[in-house]
């Protein structure tokens, strides 16, 4: 067996699971719900894209399935792991198994490191090989995301390599312990636009090839059809649609997804999609004359924890009922959106 299968051979079986989590911060001037609510999950093997723009709480919630942050109410799982209740000594296990991969990989890379020290460290810490069978191990996965040939990489540091080979250390750095899953926050928002496909398509081939499961994290729905299953939408903290990729792309109904389908222009594969309005028609969704975030709050009292949807403020669509109450998420198992004038 070659020493590439050894690392990455073991049967993945951890589901990430999130039930009901909420995230309130506190301080003087104020109180924001980051998370209200959320449920989902993330099945083993499976990219699951969390998708909302600046302030949805998609940090937070990587925050909170990492283990950096508790929830203030709900529960997280990692398989066996009670992620929401470790002790700071369980943490250094945990960590282990979820790995996060950043946005900006030159700051999360020591830069004292080279690039076969930055991958030898997790495995003698986590693995525990000894330093000949970690430079052995670390070689192969060098191999594996491609930071080739080998010895030409393994002695520089990261500001001797360019922006998506630094992306491929951390990544390389990531599967190194051969964790269950892989947190990725944005990891190529900040790289050239001609690379970023290439870095998620690594990331794609390593969950294939390691059975891992990955929560990538962006505000690019577009980027997230490139390699997700499926697709959680946040706004303010709340799922407003949920289910598998490419129906939640084709049929989106909350007036918010059509919204970041429209926000961005669409540099990846596949055909652009359509957005279905109330009548049924096909036709694009206008946003155009919708205030951005914050800019307005509907007769002057709407925001994230008043009692209505939090989205009401910026749509289109509200009525009466929009005011009254939040709506629940409700559909199909494929598909499931959070609004009261759109259905699935
Ligand atoms: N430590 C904190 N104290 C107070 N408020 C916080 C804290 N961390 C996050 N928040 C607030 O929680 C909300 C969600 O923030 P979060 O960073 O999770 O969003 P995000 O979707 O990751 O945004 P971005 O893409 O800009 O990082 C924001 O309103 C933010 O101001």
């Amino acid at each position: 067996m070659k020493l590439d299968e050894q690392t990455f051979s073991s049967h993945k079986t951890a589901m990430l699971t999130l039930k009901e989590v909420t995230k309130v911060f506190k301080n003087r001037a104020r109180t924001t719900v980051a998370l209200h609510r959320v449920t989902f999950t993330v099945a083993p093997g499976r990219i699951v894209a969390l998708v909302g723009e600046s302030g949805s709480g998609k940090t937070t919630l990587a925050r909170i399935v990492t283990g950096i942050e508790k929830p203030t109410e709900g529960s997280v799982t990692l398989g066996e792991w009670q992620v929401d209740r470790l002790r700071s000594s369980q943490l250094r296990v945990y960590r282990r198994y979820v790995q996060m991969v950043f946005q900006d990989p030159f700051s999360s890379l020591n830069p004292h490191n080279t690039v076969l020290q930055t991958i030898v460290r997790p495995l003698m810490n986590h693995l525990h090989l000894n330093v000949k069978q970690a430079r052995l191990q670390a070689l192969e996965i060098m191999n594996t995301v491609r930071l080739t040939p080998t010895d030409q990489f393994a002695h520089k540091k990261p500001h001797q390599l360019s922006g998506g080979q630094r992306q491929r250390l951390v990544i390389a750095r990531a599967i190194a312990p051969n964790p269950e899953l892989i947190v990725a926050d944005e990891p190529v928002s900040m790289l050239d636009v001609s690379i970023r496909a290439d870095i998620l398509e690594l990331i794609d081939q390593l969950r294939k090839r390691t059975g891992m499961s990955v929560l990538y994290i962006t505000h690019d729905l577009y980027s997230a059809r490139a390699m997700a299953d499926e697709v959680v939408v946040l706004y303010k903290g709340h799922v407003v649609e949920r289910g598998n990729i490419e129906e939640v792309i084709s049929h989106a109904q909350h007036p918010y997804t059509q919204l970041l389908l429209q926000a961005i222009p669409n540099p990846w594969k596949k055909r652009q999609p359509t957005a279905h309005r109330v009548d049924g028609s096909e036709s694009a969704p206008h946003f155009a004359e919708i205030p951005a975030k914050d800019e307005i709050t509907l007769y002057g009292r709407l925001h994230a924890g008043d009692k209505g949807c939090p989205f009401a403020a910026r749509c289109e669509l509200v009525s009466g009922e929009c005011l009254q109450a939040k709506p629940s998420l409700k559909g199909t198992e494929v598909h499931q959106v959070s609004c009261w004038n759109r259905q699935v």
